[in-house]
């Protein structure tokens, strides 16, 4: 039986041309000049959220607060089609205080009263099996903690948090142990895309080893992205 709130997903997306800042060297080699540079790297950042989301979507979850200011993802030209007019989806303004910030706005958009996810949206390779399995996982390791967290593949980040109201996301640098540290369940499921976010150029082509949605696939070309999953 699903416990009610834990299907429910925060997923932050920063605005492009301020996101992914480690990814820079990836884009100066698929284009010569700074302009173009600028609009490869927008795609790439644009690309990892959007194969994030796609999977998110074609998921058990049943409403996703989507954090974000970014025009591509909220903006008079949204919706995506990767997001739709699907009814689960609701559109948070991001506070612009920062990534937890963002988060807690995301939250709090359902009253904060009920455990909830919250998933990064670097992460093209998930499947949609893989965060169904995790959460199932959270829902079961929240009768016996505050929290439960998937770490990323350095084992430093976190990809997925779970929470139960009270329970303060502490995303950033070393999130991983400081998530432990107050008390949340290290989950060890076998999740390949959903440990592998893209913060690094190496990491690129690490995902595309494990397999990446069809954005991030086609870049630095932009493909026609048509809301469909793998
Ligand atoms: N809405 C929102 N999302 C954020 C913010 N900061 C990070 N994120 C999201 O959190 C996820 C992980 O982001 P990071 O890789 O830690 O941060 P980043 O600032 O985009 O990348 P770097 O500049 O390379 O550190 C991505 O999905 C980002 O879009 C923020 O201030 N607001
Ligand atoms: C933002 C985080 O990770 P990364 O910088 O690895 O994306 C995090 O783990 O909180």
């Amino acid at each position: 039986m699903t416990e009610p709130g834990v299907t429910d997903l925060v997923v932050p997306v920063k605005e492009l041309r301020r996101a992914k800042t480690r990814l820079a060297a990836a884009s100066a080699v698929v284009a010569s000049t700074a302009r173009g540079r600028r609009a490869a790297h927008d795609d790439l950042a644009f690309a990892l959220a959007a194969d994030t989301l796609a999977a998110v979507l074609a998921s058990s979850v049943r409403r996703l607060a989507l954090v974000t200011s970014e025009p591509r993802v909220a903006g008079p030209l949204a919706p995506h089609p990767v997001v739709g007019n699907d009814p689960r989806v609701d559109l948070v303004a991001d506070p612009g205080r920062g990534l937890n910030a963002a988060i807690r706005a995301g939250i709090e958009r359902w009253g904060g009263s009920a455990p909830v996810g919250v998933l990064l949206a670097d992460l093209p390779a998930l499947r949609a099996a893989e965060l169904d399995d995790a959460l199932a996982a959270a829902r079961a390791a929240l009768r016996r903690a505050p929290a439960a967290f998937v770490a990323d593949h350095t084992g430093e980040g976190t990809s997925l948090l779970v929470l139960a109201p009270g329970f303060t996301p502490r995303f950033g640098p070393g999130s991983a142990a400081a998530h432990a540290a107050a008390g949340a369940v290290a989950l060890t499921g076998d999740w390949p895309g959903l440990r592998h976010d893209v913060d690094v150029p190496s990491d690129l082509d690490e995902v595309r080893a494990l397999g990446v949605g069809p954005a991030t696939r086609a870049w630095p070309e932009v493909p026609a992205l048509a809301g469909g999953c793998r």
